[in-house]
C-alpha cells in the first residue's frame, strides 16, 4: 500500500495534506486507524483476494455508519478507491440538505417537508413512485445517497466463481450498514444462492463511475422507480461525483397520479437490445412500449433504427452541407417522439461537433450552448460532459471574435 501522500506543490508546506487520505486495507494496524483523523469509515476494513490470476487488487469493505444522516454507507472497493472517495464520505452537509426524503420514514423531527411524490403499489410491479403534485420538466424529483457501492470487477468475479470468499464480504457490508431495513427491504429477484445483497445489488444498482472506477451504487430512494423505455419515461437518474448522489430529473411535466419512471438502460434502444439489455437486471419489462401490440412496437424500433441511421450519416464527411441541415432537423424530431429529451443533449453536443467541422461556427456554438444547457441539467455539471463542453465553447467563442465564424 502507498505509506505517502504523493508530493503536491499547490498545498503550501506548512500545511496538512488536506485531500490525500492513504489507503488503508486488513492489515492497517489498528492504532493507524484510530488516530486518523481524516478517514471516515467507523469499523477497521474486511477484504478478500480474488483466487484468480483476471485480478490482482485486493477488495475491501468500507463503511462509514455516519454517512447520510446516518443511514451509512457500505462500499466494496480496492483500497486506494476508498482512499479516492473518503474526503466525500466524511463531508456531511450535503445530504443533510437534500434530507427531506427522511421524513417519509418518520426519521425527521417535523413532517412539515411536503414531497412530489408516495411510493405505492403498481399492478404487475411492486412498488413504484406515483406522482403525488404537479412535477415541472426539469425539476429535481428526489435524491438519494447509496446505501452500498460495489466494484463492478469485485461483481463480475463474484459472478465468475473467482471470489470464494465473496458471502462474506457481502455480509460484513451488511451488517455494518446501521440501516439495514432501507437495505433489505429493496426488490430482489430471489434468485436461489445468491447472497441477499448480491441479489440487491443485481435488482437495483445503478452503474456509476467513481474515483475513475466503474461502480454499481445502491440508491433506496432512486431504487423505487419502475423502469420505463418509451416515452412516458418521465424521470432521467442523474449521478453527482462530487457527493455520490443521484437524483431523479423530470424529463417532462408530469400530472398528479401519474408513475415516475426512469429508464434503467442507456436510451433509444430497439426492441431486440433492450430485453438482452434488460436480462442483465432479472426482469421481464412490462412498460407501455414492451406491452403495446406488436405494430406500434415495430414502428417505435423503426424510428429507432432511422435515428441510427440519420446519425451515422450526419457523421460521415461526404455528407453535404443541406442534407445536414436536414437530417438534424429529422433526429430531433424522431428523438421527440420517442421522448428520447436526454438523449437530445447528446446530439446537440454531436451536431456542435459536425456544424464545426463543415466550418459553420456559429451554429456549432448555438448547438453547443443548447446541448451545454441539457447537460447541467441532466448529467453531472462538474463532469466530463459538461466541463469538455464549455472548454469547446469558449474556443468556438474565440474563434468568432477572431472572425472564424463561418456560415
Ligand atoms: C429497481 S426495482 C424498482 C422498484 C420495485 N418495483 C420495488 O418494488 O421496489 C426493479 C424491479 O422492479 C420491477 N420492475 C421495474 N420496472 C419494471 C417494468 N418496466 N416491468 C416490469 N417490472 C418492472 C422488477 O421486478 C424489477 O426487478
Amino acid at each position: 500500500l502507498q505509506t505517502q501522500c504523493p508530493w503536491n506543490p499547490t498545498i503550501p508546506p506548512l500545511q496538512p495534506a488536506g485531500s490525500c487520505v492513504l489507503p488503508i486495507d486488513d492489515g492497517t494496524p489498528m492504532q493507524v486507524l484510530n488516530t486518523s483523523r481524516e478517514l471516515p469509515w467507523t469499523h477497521p476494513p474486511s477484504c478478500v483476494i480474488p483466487n484468480s490470476a483476471a485480478s490482482a487488487e485486493k477488495f475491501c469493505v468500507y463503511s462509514s455508519s455516519a454517512f447520510n444522516d446516518g443511514s451509512g454507507i457500505a462500499i466494496i472497493a480496492d483500497p486506494e478507491t476508498a482512499a479516492g472517495v473518503a474526503g466525500t464520505v466524511q463531508d456531511p452537509l450535503p445530504a443533510w440538505r437534500s434530507r427531506q426524503h427522511l421524513a417519509r420514514n418518520g426519521r425527521l423531527a417535523t413532517e412539515t417537508v411536503d414531497l412530489p411524490y408516495a411510493v405505492t403499489p403498481i399492478p404487475g410491479k411492486g412498488l413504484g413512485v406515483v406522482a403525488t403534485k404537479r412535477i415541472k420538466r426539469f425539476e429535481t424529483i428526489l435524491k438519494s445517497y447509496p446505501a452500498m457501492i460495489a466494484d463492478s470487477e469485485f461483481l463480475s468475479l463474484r459472478k465468475k466463481k473467482a471470489v470464494v470468499d465473496g458471502p462474506r464480504l457481502f455480509q460484513k457490508a451488511l451488517d455494518q450498514l446501521p440501516d439495514k431495513e432501507r437495505f433489505l427491504t429493496m426488490s430482489r429477484s430471489e434468485e436461489e444462492h445468491v447472497h441477499a445483497v448480491e441479489d440487491v445489488i443485481k435488482t437495483n444498482a445503478f452503474a456509476i463511475i467513481v474515483d475513475g472506477r466503474n461502480m454499481k451504487g445502491v440508491y433506496p430512494e432512486i431504487a423505487r422507480l419502475n423502469h420505463a423505455c418509451d416515452a412516458n419515461s418521465s424521470a432521467y437518474s442523474k449521478f453527482t461525483k462530487k457527493d455520490l448522489a443521484m437524483s431523479a430529473v423530470a424529463t417532462r411535466d408530469i400530472e398528479p397520479g401519474e408513475e415516475i419512471t426512469v429508464s434503467y438502460i442507456p436510451l433509444g434502444m430497439p426492441t431486440a437490445h433492450r430485453t438482452r439489455a434488460l436480462k442483465n437486471w432479472g426482469f421481464n419489462c412490462t412498460c407501455n412500449l414492451c406491452s403495446a401490440s406488436p405494430e406500434a412496437r415495430a414502428a417505435s424500433d423503426e424510428r429507432r433504427e432511422r435515428l441510427r441511421e440519420v446519425y451515422q450519416t450526419i457523421q460521415h464527411e461526404s455528407t453535404s452541407y443541406n442534407t445536414l441541415v436536414k437530417l438534424t432537423q429529422e433526429l430531433v424530431d424522431l428523438a421527440q417522439v420517442e421522448g428520447l429529451l436526454a438523449k437530445v443533449g447528446e446530439y446537440y453536443q454531436a451536431f456542435m461537433r459536425i456544424y464545426y467541422r463543415a466550418g459553420d461556427a456559429q451554429t456549432a456554438r448555438k448547438y453547443g450552448r443548447t446541448s451545454l444547457k441539457l447537460a447541467e441539467i441532466f448529467a453531472d455539471p462538474e463532469g466530463v460532459l459538461c466541463t469538455g463542453l464549455k472548454g469547446d465553447l469558449e474556443q468556438l467563442d474565440r474563434l468568432i471574435q477572431g472572425g472564424g465564424g463561418g456560415g
